[in-house]
């Protein structure tokens, strides 16, 4: 998962990275930054078969991949549910990502995304 450098962004992109940022900082342990390995988190790869996390999400801003604001939230949602799945639900990897699925989501309310609305005319 390596950062390309910037280019000219759309206003969809100026708003993801946003809203990636502020997703960001409710994992301040960084669990959910890279890409989950097998050494890990053994057996990973048999189990998660759509594996995602954060580095992931922000190149595929970079590389303008998400139609919409549903689109990129479908990736956000597949990082946490992908948690509770292939972690026992008494594991502090299952309860964050618990945590931060409800903070995304509260994140993007109706009434939550006035910051959306400027960002993208
Ligand atoms: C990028 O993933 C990680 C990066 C760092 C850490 C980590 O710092 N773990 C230390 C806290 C107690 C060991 C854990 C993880 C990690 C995420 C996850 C997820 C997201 O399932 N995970 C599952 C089992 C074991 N480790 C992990």
């Amino acid at each position: 998962c390596v950062l390309r450098q910037r280019q000219e962004r759309t206003p969809l992109q100026r708003a993801l990275e946003h809203l990636l940022k502020k997703l960001e900082m409710r994992d301040p342990q960084q669990f959910f930054a890279w890409p989950v390995t097998d050494n890990i988190a053994p057996g990973y790869s048999a189990i998660i078969t759509h594996p995602m996390d954060f580095c992931t999400m922000r190149q595929k801003v970079d590389d303008n991949q998400y139609k919409d604001l549903q689109d990129f939230m479908s990736d956000f949602k597949l990082m946490c549910t992908n948690a509770m799945q292939y972690n026992q639900s008494d594991t502090i990897y299952y309860k964050a990502s618990k945590k931060l699925l409800h903070a995304g989501m509260k994140l993007v309310q109706p009434d939550k995304i006035g910051w959306l609305i400027t960002l993208t005319p």
